[in-house]
């Protein structure tokens, strides 16, 4: 149940300790047939997180965009940032399988990468596990809906 497609795109972003990532994600995400709405920053001239994970969440939030990326140093800001929002789950992930239980069991809609604590390929694979898991509901859903009844 609710696997992301492709009908709508992906929203991505990062600051700058992550916007080699975020390009690198952004390109194994198009060659897989992806539409990649890409938020920025694409330099490595120091940003402020907020201001490209707001952005991103938004776009999930109203649904433009069907999930989201977001990456920074530690993921800790963005996913802070992005948790601000009513309708994301936004979730750190430095392993494949800590995605693929973030999508089965918190039914995440954006995942959160921190680039300077995990190699690129880890980067890849957590990203493709997240866009490819299914979120598995029952008494999970309970728990999901109890986070925004607050
Ligand atoms: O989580 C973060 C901020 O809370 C990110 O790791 C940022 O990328 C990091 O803080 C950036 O640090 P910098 O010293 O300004 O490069």
């Amino acid at each position: 149940m609710n696997t992301f497609d492709k009908s709508r795109p992906v929203a991505i972003g990062a600051d700058h300790a992550g916007y080699e990532y975020k390009t690198v994600l952004a390109n194994m995400l198009r060659e897989q047939g992806y539409e990649v709405k890409d938020f920025g920053t694409n330099s490595p001239d120091s940003v402020d997180y907020p201001d490209f994970a707001h952005p991103v969440s938004i776009a999930v939030e109203s649904g433009e965009a069907a999930w989201g990326v977001l990456v920074c140093g530690s993921a800790n800001g963005v996913a802070i940032t992005a948790n601000k929002h009513q309708g994301i789950r936004a979730a750190i992930c430095w392993l494949e399988e800590i995605a693929k239980l973030a999508r089965q069991h918190n039914n995440a809609n954006i995942v959160c990468i921190p680039a300077r604590f995990i190699p690129t390929p880890t980067a890849e694979a957590i990203v493709q596990a997240f866009a490819t898991t299914e979120f598995e509901g029952g008494r999970h859903a309970n728990r999901v809906g109890k986070i925004a009844c607050m």
